[in-house]
């Protein structure tokens, strides 16, 4: 996150570290929890990366370095990644994960509620971008978990922005105009939360952005109230 500051314990108890272990283990994205069973990501954070025995999946913690070998984590049985997903700058950014064994809630991991089909037009004013990712386009992970609000931006004005790219119907833009607090590598797959009517939503899924923080250049997310029907066909055994 750039611009962002550190957020505070259980304050965004949805959002989870996804670890990888390769040649040795690290944080690679976000992700949230939509249930007992199920995170939801960005499809660009597994691809490539699909065997579901490399990851570890971190719930509850507020900083990376909470993470040693005696760490509580989480495994994956299944992953499944939108069959239209190709890049992120196309579309279709997200991918589920399912959880070898249900998670027990507490104050420090929670699911976020999802906004549902309907939901698809409503102007969300208080919406924040959380995640351990790096603080500048040449950066690095970060200790503690970051946040940012970013205003929401309408899809025209999104794709004014992007002139030279065609931006997809199903994606949220968030940012300003003046540059300065956005996702970045590191927090993909993390949620766009916002609060609305006094409940918190996953509206987006960070997906991509022309560098980190670049004035008129927002970031861009997978709008997930368009992929409710999909994310219920592949979550309902
Ligand atoms: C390509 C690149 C890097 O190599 C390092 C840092 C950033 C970038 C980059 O251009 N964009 C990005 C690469 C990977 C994930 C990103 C997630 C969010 C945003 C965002 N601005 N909301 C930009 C991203």
């Amino acid at each position: 996150i750039v611009g962002g500051t550190d957020s505070s314990p259980g304050e965004w108890p949805w959002q989870v570290s996804l670890h990888a272990k390769l040649s040795r283990q690290r944080h690679l994205c976000g992700g949230s929890i939509i249930s007992n069973q199920w995170i939801l990501t960005a499809a660009h954070c597994v691809t490539s990366l699909e065997n579901p025995n490399i990851w570890r999946i971190y719930a509850g913690i507020l900083r990376q370095s909470e993470i040693n070998e005696d760490t509580p984590f989480f495994k994956v049985e299944e992953i499944i990644v939108h069959s239209q997903y190709k890049y992120a700058q196309i579309g279709y950014d997200i991918a589920l994960m399912k959880l070898a064994k249900p998670m027990n809630f507490t104050d420090l991991q929670l699911p976020i509620c999802l906004p549902s089909k309907e939901d698809t037009n409503i102007f969300y004013t208080d919406c924040w971008v959380i995640g351990w990712g790096y603080r500048k386009e040449k950066g690095r992970v970060q200790d503690i978990l970051q946040k940012a609000p970013v205003p929401f931006m309408s899809k025209e004005e999104c794709q004014a922005r992007y002139r030279r790219r065609r931006i997809g119907d199903k994606v949220v833009c968030a940012g300003y105009d003046e540059g300065g607090k956005d996702a970045c590598k590191g927090d993909s797959g993390g949620p766009l939360s916002c609060r609305h009517e006094e409940v918190w939503y996953l509206v987006g899924i960070t997906s991509w952005g022309e560098g980190c923080a670049r004035p008129r250049q927002p970031g861009v997310y997978t709008k997930v109230a368009d992929y409710s029907d999909w994310i219920l066909e592949k979550t309902t055994t």
